[in-house]
Formats: structure tokens, sequence, C-alpha cells
């Protein structure tokens, strides 16, 4: 593709919170790009990028949809990612494609607990962004609060483009800080789309006062990029230093560029997109500020035998795909979510050998491979599952194919088979997720089935050392298989809690180690701490030492993996034990009179607060609570709030339940009381 064509494709992520408006802001852009003739809205659940029946039902995005449009010679592609924590895995997938972002806040709570997620995880995938200010036509809109927060929670340099004229009740435009322009949108009608507005020079005729504001502010961003973009700082010192006002926007303009690519600082704008004010200014930062896909660091080019050009829900055949672009590809057999397809054999072999060769014996020396593991997906663990069952047994290959798919679409969703029952399980992030993944086993499969009640993935570990040994001895036909083991188990305190033990082997352990003897004892190993020795669950943050083994010339590789793992269940049912649960990092953002009623029941769940901090007129409680204690909090929350109060739940950590309450678990599921 000629560089002057590529130059001109934004290939960008939106992203945020919950509820900031990220979907309302989509559908603005496609309406002013001319993409959409009527205005989209969430609440009437007429959007595009919300397409899924779910997603319209409940106002909500649930999966990453891509669209693209045209914007003044320009060609956007455009993701909108959910902002729910249960689909954090989806914002992932998608960011790892992007070149760039917008992420969009609610200004009057400014950064929130999501926000925060996926900021991280741009910045894991070195992504610029660009701030959008939304609902600042809202009460308690702050742009002052909201430029404060990006700064003190998501340590980083904001850079003021733009300010706003009038705040929540009387917001009605803003002025481009580069330009000294302002924009007003028609304050008389509020059926108005907003395609038309006023744009003229702030003078000091018409307000001097405004004027002020804009040559301090604008002297501000100048000394700001100056720091960071010695380029600029050089030229404003040579021709400028006396004088700011002479300053070229287009130079303004580059420099602002460079530390956005740079990820050295993020630049501001502000609006409304639900009262149809400052979208079109925030197109145009994106195709300034933004990258274009030559400016990143890929090197793909590829053909693929069918290609489909994103519209939400609907999609256009495509010849041919060029670097830059992104796209859909149907009847990929072995692909999953989070897979990256190289059109280079010789790349993906060279990167499979290096992994091979970086597995060592030691614990910790496998940086190369979770390097270039790392680079995918990260999938968080599931937290909560439940048994899903079918009217008649008849349907079975059926879901099994469904849920095949679903998990396909959506590595953070978990199926397994329990083998002392023989059911279905489902693992999700949590209630909504499991949800959601039941209407759509009925709405897209056609298949009806029901849930068992929602139960809590614990983790287990051990507290102290043991050592086992065991012997097997099977003949076979004419073969005999004899092997014997020992092997110890222990604590690890690694740095991360990790269900994958640490694996060592004592000195002089059968001098040389055979790699196929390796990996069978590796693979007993595996196959055993999956279903801990008190409930079932994984057991987390052990050692295993292997000691020594001795086997007979026939014995097979399956037969030594099966003594390793019935000597590992052995050492793990003689240590002292210990079940794990979930800790959750819970934010409740609530008003002031509603405060003590939370609070009065978090005391009841165990919750031990961590902080409570102001966000305008509402209080945000940060505390850690144990799953156990928050099944179905959203209705609690809500009777208790009369649904003004919002939550957002998070995976901390495991932590280990105390004697008591480990007791009164184990019996309950041995069905003792
Ligand atoms: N006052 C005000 N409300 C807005 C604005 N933009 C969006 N909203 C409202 O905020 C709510 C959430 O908007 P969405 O666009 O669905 O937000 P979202 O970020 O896409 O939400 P998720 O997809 O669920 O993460 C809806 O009720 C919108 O009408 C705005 O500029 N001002």
């Amino acid at each position: 593709m000629p560089l002057h064509v590529l130059c001109r494709i934004r290939n960008i992520g939106i992203m945020a919170h919950i509820d900031a408006g990220k979907t309302t802001t989509t559908e603005r852009m496609l309406y002013y790009s001319g993409y959409t003739r009527a205005l989209g809205d969430v609440d009437d659940g007429d959007t595009v990028t919300d397409f899924m029946a779910q997603e319209r039902e409940r106002g909500i995005t649930i999966q990453s949809a891509a669209v693209t449009f045209d914007w003044k010679g320009y060609r956007i592609n455009l993701i909108d990612t959910p902002g729910h924590v249960d689909f954090t895995v989806e914002v992932e997938r998608s960011l790892r494609v992007l070149d760039g972002a917008v992420a969009v806040f609610d200004a009057s709570a400014g950064v929130e607990a999501q926000t925060l997620t996926v900021w991280r995880q741009a910045d894991k995938h070195h992504i610029p962004r660009i701030c959008f200010l939304n609902k600042m036509d809202k009460n308690g809109a702050s742009f002052t609060y909201a430029v404060d927060s990006i700064k003190e929670k998501l340590k980083t340099k904001p850079l003021l483009l733009q300010l706003p004229i009038g705040e929540a009740k009387t917001f009605k435009g803003l002025v481009d800080i580069v330009t000294k322009e302002q924009i007003i949108w028609n304050p008389a009608s509020s059926l108005d789309d907003g395609k038309v507005f006023e744009q003229k020079p702030v003078t000091e005729t018409d307000d001097p006062e405004l004027l002020k504001d804009v040559r301090d502010a604008r002297n501000a961003l100048i000394e700001q990029v100056a720091d960071l973009d010695d380029e600029f700082a050089e030229l404003v010192l040579g021709n400028f230093s006396e004088n700011f006002d002479f300053l070229p926007a287009d130079k303004l303009q580059s420099a602002v560029r460079r530390v956005t690519l740079a990820q050295k600082a993020v630049p501001v704008f502000c609006g409304s997109a639900l009262k149809n004010k400052g979208v079109q200014p925030l197109l145009d930062a994106v195709t300034m500020y933004l990258p274009a896909p030559n400016e990143c660091s890929y090197d793909f080019l590829e053909r693929m035998s069918r290609l489909l050009l994103p519209f939400a829900d609907q999609q256009i055949e495509i010849p041919s795909l060029m670097a830059g672009n992104i796209a859909l590809t149907v009847g990929l057999k072995q692909s999953a979510t989070g897979d990256t397809i190289v059109s280079s054999k010789a790349s993906a072999v060279a990167a499979a050998r290096r992994a091979g060769r970086e597995v060592g014996r030691k614990p910790g020396c496998n940086s190369e491979v979770e390097s270039l593991l790392l680079a995918g997906v990260e999938i968080p663990e599931p937290v909560f599952f439940c048994t899903i069952e079918l009217s008649s047994v008849s349907k079975q290959p059926d879901l099994d194919n469904a849920l095949n798919c679903l998990q396909r679409e959506d590595p953070s969703l978990k199926v397994r088979i329990d083998p002392d029952t023989g059911q279905t399980i489902l693992c999700g992030m949590g209630e909504l997720h499991i949800e959601i993944i039941h209407d759509r086993i009925k709405r897209e499969y056609g298949i009806e089935t029901y849930l068992g009640p929602l139960q809590i993935a614990y983790r287990e570990t051990i507290l102290d050392s043991v050592q086992a040994t065991d012997t097997l001895d099977r003949t076979i036909g004419d073969k005999r298989h004899l092997v014997t083991t020992q092997l110890g188990v222990r604590p690890w305190a690694g740095e991360r809690s990790s269900v994958t033990p640490v694996i060592e082997y004592a000195d002089n352990f059968m001098e040389p180690l055979q790699k196929d003897i390796q990996e069978a004892i590796e693979n007993g190993i595996n196959s055993s701490y999956l279903q801990g020795p008190l409930l079932g669950f994984p057991v987390q943050d052990i050692a295993v030492t292997v000691y020594s083994m001795t086997m007979h010339s026939e014995t097979s590789l399956t037969m030594i993996s099966a003594c390793v793992s019935r000597c590992m269940q052995k050492a793990l049912k003689k240590a002292s034990k210990q079940l794990l649960e979930p800790l959750m990092n819970l934010e409740i953002t609530v008003s002031e009179d509603l405060l003590s009623a939370v609070l009065g029941d978090l005391a009841q769940r165990r919750g031990s607060i961590q902080e409570i901090q102001s966000r305008q007129d509402n209080k945000v409680v940060v505390a850690a609570v144990p799953l156990a204690e928050m099944m179905g909090y959203s209705t609690v929350l809500r009777s208790l709030t009369s649904g003004s109060a919002t939550f957002t739940l998070e995976l901390a950590s495991y932590q280990a339940m105390n004697i008591q309450e480990q007791n009164a678990l184990l019996q309950k599921r041995s069905g003792l009381v």
C-alpha cells in the first residue's frame, strides 16, 4: 500500500470504565462521519456497536465491535470495547491489534476502577492514547477534577488541548487551546444533532476573560511540551521565547503528536457525546495525534482466503488486505482468540524452537519462554463456576460444540468435566459473564440448558514439607511395567500466586535425564495438582522435588506419569492443608447520605475498608472482601441505595481462610450440615 494511503489510516480502540459513554461516543462518530443517518441511543437499545441482543437489552458492551468509517480523508477503524470487569479479556485482545486509543471518562467521576485496569493494559501494549472527558453536561461534571484525577491516578502528564465553556447545565462548547478558537454548539435546541456549530477566534472584544484563560493555558501547554520534546524546545527558545502568541499552531500540533506517540504525555479533550458536543473535534484529534499503522512497529503483510471488512454485525467481503487495516477472516480451524498468525513459517518455527530450548530444569529460568507467552493476551483465572445441565442427553454433542465455539471466542470462559459426577462445569469471570454465556447458548445455538447454583472457585495449598514414595507394578500383555519413585512437596513462597508448581530434581538424579522421561515425570506432576486433596480445587504455591526413580527397562512413559501422579497425590494428602478463597477488590460509589448503610452492610461481609475517597458529591469506598460474601451483591446494593450506587469487583488475590470458616465449608461440602 502506498505510504500516503497508509498515513491516512487510524486503527483505534475506545476504552473506559463501564458507562463512561464509549458506545454513545462511537455512535456520534458514526453519525457525523455520515455512516449512519440517525443517532443511535444506548438507552433505547438501537446502537450499531452494541449489536448482541444481550448488549441492547442491558445497555452494556460485552463484545468488542469493530466499525470502519471515513473522516476528512482518513480511514478510521474503530473498536468499541467493554467496560465491565467481567469482560477484560475482550479489552486486552482488541488492544493488541490497535495503534492508538481514546480513553473516555465520565467528567463527573474522573478515573474509575476499570479505567485503571484498561490503562495498565494499554501501557503493556505501548498504545499511545488521547483522553476524552465525556458527560461535561452532567450534574457534578468538573474538568479540573477529572484532569487532576488523571494526573494522580494514572500517573501521566495530561496536555490540555481544550478548555470547556461552561460546565454541567451551562456547558455549551469548548476552546481549542492550540488555535485559540472557540466552538459553540447551538444552545437553544435540545433536539439539535450537533452537526452545526459556530467556530471563531476568541477575541479581546468578545470575551477578554476567556482570552486570558486561553493564553495562560496555551503558554502552559507550550512550556509543558517543550520540556518533553527537544526539537520543539529549540524552536520555542530560538524564535518565540519573547512571545508564545506567535508560535504557529501547526508547529505546536506536530510537537504534541510526537510526545503523544512517544507516550510521554496524553492530550485531553472534552465534550458531551449525549448532548452532541465535542465529538467532531475529538475525531480531528484522532487523525491529528494518534499514529498511522506505519508509525507502529509491526512487520506483516498477508493474504487470506476470505476476508471481510467489519461494520459491527455486518461485513463486506474484500479481495485482499494490506498492512494497517483491521478485517475479519472466517473458517479458521485451529486458531483461538489470542493467537497471532504469522505469514512466515520460518519465524514461527524459530520462536517455537527458542521456547523449547529455554525450558530448563531449574525453577524460575523460563524468562524467554515467558516473554514469548506474555506477548499474548493475559487470561485471568475464573473465580466462579456452576454446572450446566440439559433436559435431554441427546443434545450433549450440540452443547459440546456450542461450548467449544464459545471458548474459542472467549478464552476467559473455561469448561471442564467433573471427574466424580461427569457433569459439565462452566467457569467464568463473574455472575454476569456466566449469565451471558447461558443466554448465548440458548439464543445462538438454540439449546435449552439449566445452570446449577453459582459456586466459588477456591484454591488449596499446603503448609509443610512432606515426602512420599510409590511403586507401580503392572503387567500388560507380556510386558512388566515396574517403577518406583520418591518425591517431596513443600510450600513455595514465590513472588506471585501460581498454580503451576516449581519442579526441581535432586542432584545426580538419573544423570543424564532423558527428555522423554523428564516429560513423563512432569506430565505426572501436572496432572495431579489440579485436583487438590481437600475439595478438588487446584493446589497453588507448591514446589516439587523429585528425589529418585528406578524402573524396569520395559516400563512405558504412561506408567511413569501414572506413578508420579499417584505419588504426588499421596504426598499432598499427607501434608497439612489449607483452603484459599478469592479476595476481591471492591469499589463502591455512593452518595454521602447512603454511605453508612453501605458500610454497615459491608461490615457483615468480612469486608475490610481500605479507603473512603471523596469524588465530587459522592463517596468512593475501596474495600477488600471475600468473594463468598459478595454473591448477589448487586441486588442488595440496589435495594440499599434505591439503585443509586454502583460497584466494581475484581480479583485481588487468594487468601487463606481461617480455621472455623474452612471447617464450616468442608462440612457443608461433605453434606454434614
Ligand atoms: N449526561 C450524559 N450522559 C451520557 C453521556 N454519554 C453517555 N451517557 C449516558 O451514560 C450511559 C452509558 O453510556 P454508554 O455509551 O452505554 O457507555 P459505555 O461506556 O459504552 O458503557 P459499557 O459499554 O457498558 O461499558 C447511558 O445511559 C448514556 O445515555 C453524556 O455525554 N452525558
